[in-house]
């Protein structure tokens, strides 16, 4: 039904049907119901829109929302992570030293009153590694840090992939040991474990693998983009074509043909190995084979494979990164990696590994996987007769003391109507005070 309805006795619903009436000039748009004794105000054509690539999350969804979030918080205090939360907004400045690129520029940007440009948050990485170096050096390290953050990114809106997002994610900062990048990634299957997810399987690859075959091919620096950006999209014609361009010899050219298709166990290391001379790249999967035998002590490593053509899209990357992905859903459930360098762009030496999880994501993928979306347990409706509310107020509060859902009816009703009110908002049982 297109219609818009709240309720007229809060002050701000007031001013909200004032700015109604301004706008259409005309109070008989208006119809008044009453609705369980209270009085709704309904315009009747009127849709507000929210803005392109945001969404609401109706009751059910944000207690869905709210259950994960709660859950996520819990594994990553119990390993030893802590919350920190940030301001949705930062200088511009900040976010294009931190993460650069297309995530800064892909940035809602505006202006407050001094003329600064302010951005709201496109990354969570960066305003971490802001407050590590700005705020945490004095602290003991490794750093453990976690989120639940909205970010904002302006792209193109698709179901899971909005402009407004929500992050769990957690950055290990100080610590350049690839047991710390073993750390993450156990971190994250367990997060996605712990979600419910049945079948999902992590990508993990390396930047330096592919950084170091570039380098030892005759490519100009805009080429080793061209290159990089179409193993990024998976996008192995536009490789085709890049590579027949830019004049490589054909090993050379089948090697970067191949390097997307490098996914798989141990297996891949030893093909890896078999292919490269480069020490930069042979570097590579020495680190991935380490964090690979060190997921088996965490005996997770059996959702882990190594994908060698992993780019992730983010420039800030100097090591392992790695993806989640699960059938059916078109787009990473969680990404991360390691990025030495970017506290050191706020001052400050610390290299630093992490990742972090779609939050909206898991829910389609769980919904996708057939699991039912939670339900906030409804116990009791009291309801009362004339003159009785009074019994009524003292019983909601002894049964939510003792940890029960209650809701107390707003008007008195007969008991039928009290059974009935009790039937439609679902709630398990009724009291009734007659
Ligand atoms: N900030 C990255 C994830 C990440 C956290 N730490 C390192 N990487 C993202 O939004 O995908």
């Amino acid at each position: 039904m297109k219609r818009t309805s709240c309720v007229t006795s809060a002050s701000c619903g007031r001013a909200w049907h004032l700015g109604l009436f301004e706008r259409s000039g005309a109070t008989d748009n208006f119809a008044t119901e009453m609705w369980g004794g209270v009085e709704l105000t309904n315009r009747k054509d009127y849709v507000p829109q929210i803005p392109y690539g945001t969404r609401d999350f109706l009751p059910q969804q944000a207690h869905g929302k709210r259950l994960l979030e709660g859950q996520l918080a819990r594994l990553f205090t119990v390993w030893g992570y802590e919350e920190v939360v940030t301001p949705t907004m930062e200088y511009y400045e900040t976010l294009t030293t931190g993460a650069g690129g297309e995530l800064s520029e892909n940035a809602f940007k505006f202006f407050d009153r001094n003329n600064q440009i302010l951005a709201l948050r496109s990354d969570m990485t960066t305003p971490i590694a802001r407050v590590a170096a700005a705020r945490l050096q004095e602290s003991p390290m490794p750093l453990r840090l976690f989120y639940l953050a909205n970010v904002f990114r302006q792209e193109q809106a698709q179901t899971g992939r909005q402009c407004e997002f929500y992050q769990a994610g957690v950055e290990l900062m100080g610590a350049r040991q690839p047991a710390a990048d073993a750390e993450v990634i156990a971190l994250a299957v367990t997060g996605l474990q712990q979600a419910g997810l049945q079948n999902f399987q992590i990508g993990l690859g390396q930047v330096d693998f592919i950084n170091g075959v570039m380098a030892e091919f005759d490519l100009t620096a805009k080429e080793r983009l061209l290159v990089k950006k179409a193993m990024l999209k998976r996008d192995l014609v536009g490789l085709d074509t890049l590579i027949a361009r830019s004049g490589l010899s054909q090993a050379a050219g089948e090697i970067l043909r191949k390097i997307p298709l490098m996914s798989g166990k141990e297996e891949i290391l030893d093909q890896g190995y078999k292919m490269v001379k480069n020490q930069t790249a042979r570097g590579a999967l020495e680190n991935l084979d380490y964090i690979y035998q060190q997921l088996k002590h965490y005996e997770l490593n059996e959702n882990v494979n190594f994908d060698l053509g992993i780019i992730r899209d983010f420039d800030y990357y100097t090591g392992m990164v790695f993806e989640g992905y699960t059938p059916g859903l078109g787009f990473p459930l969680c990404g991360g990696g390691r990025y030495d360098n970017m506290a050191s762009d706020f001052g400050v030496n610390l290299p630093a590994t992490g990742f972090a999880l779609g939050i909206e994501r898991v829910m389609l993928a769980r919904e996708r996987q057939g699991m039912a979306m939670p339900t906030a347990a409804k116990d009791f409706y009291i309801a009362w007769a004339e003159n009785k509310m009074d019994q009524a107020i003292s019983e909601a509060g002894k049964l939510r003391r003792a940890g029960r859902t209650v809701e107390l009816a707003m008007a008195s009703a007969t008991q039928s109507q009290a059974q009935e009110q009790q039937e439609t908002k679902g709630y398990a049982a009724l009291r009734y005070f007659g």
